[in-house]
């Protein structure tokens, strides 16, 4: 048995957007739900960084990814995850690891419509957490 994980939108790692522009951008949670559920299966899938995801549990992943992403968009979730720096530890995530994670997002995100212009919003807030996840 593992401690239960105790909900914590300080733990999402990114201050979220206001207003309900980026909400809309992505679809709302529907649109959400699809984005991570299309960005979780190509992540176990790809042939560069499946195996840093393979045996890890992928049905809480979509979940608490789905909480992270609708909390960051204003979309309104509440975060119930870890924080990046205990979920991501030990994994050895590489910088190289890291671009190739921001590609298949860029094409879970395109694949659903979103505009360039969200999707680079929306990376530049992913984009400081590489401190936590990327192994030194
Ligand atoms: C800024 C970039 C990233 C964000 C925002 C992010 C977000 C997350 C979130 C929210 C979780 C779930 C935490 C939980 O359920 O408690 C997670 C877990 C995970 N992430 Fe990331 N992640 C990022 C980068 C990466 C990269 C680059 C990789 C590998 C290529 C990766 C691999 C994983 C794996 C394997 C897990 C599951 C860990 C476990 O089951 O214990 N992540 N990530």
């Amino acid at each position: 048995a593992v401690d239960p994980y105790v909900a914590d939108n300080r733990h999402a790692g990114a201050v979220p957007f206001t207003g309900d522009g980026m909400a809309k951008a992505f679809g709302g949670q529907d649109g959400i739900r699809r984005i991570v559920d299309r960005f979780v299966a190509i992540n176990f899938a790809d042939p560069v960084i499946g195996e840093i995801f393979a045996n890890h549990d992928k049905v809480r992943l979509k979940r608490t990814l789905f909480e992270q992403f609708c909390f960051i968009l204003n979309a309104g979730c509440t975060y119930s995850g870890r924080d990046m720096a205990s979920a991501h530890k030990d994994l050895g995530v590489q910088k190289a690891d890291m671009n190739r994670l921001v590609e298949t997002l860029q094409r879970a995100m395109s694949e659903e419509g979103v505009s360039f212009q969200a999707q680079n919003r929306f990376l530049s807030k992913l984009a400081p957490m590489r401190h936590d996840v990327i192994e030194k």
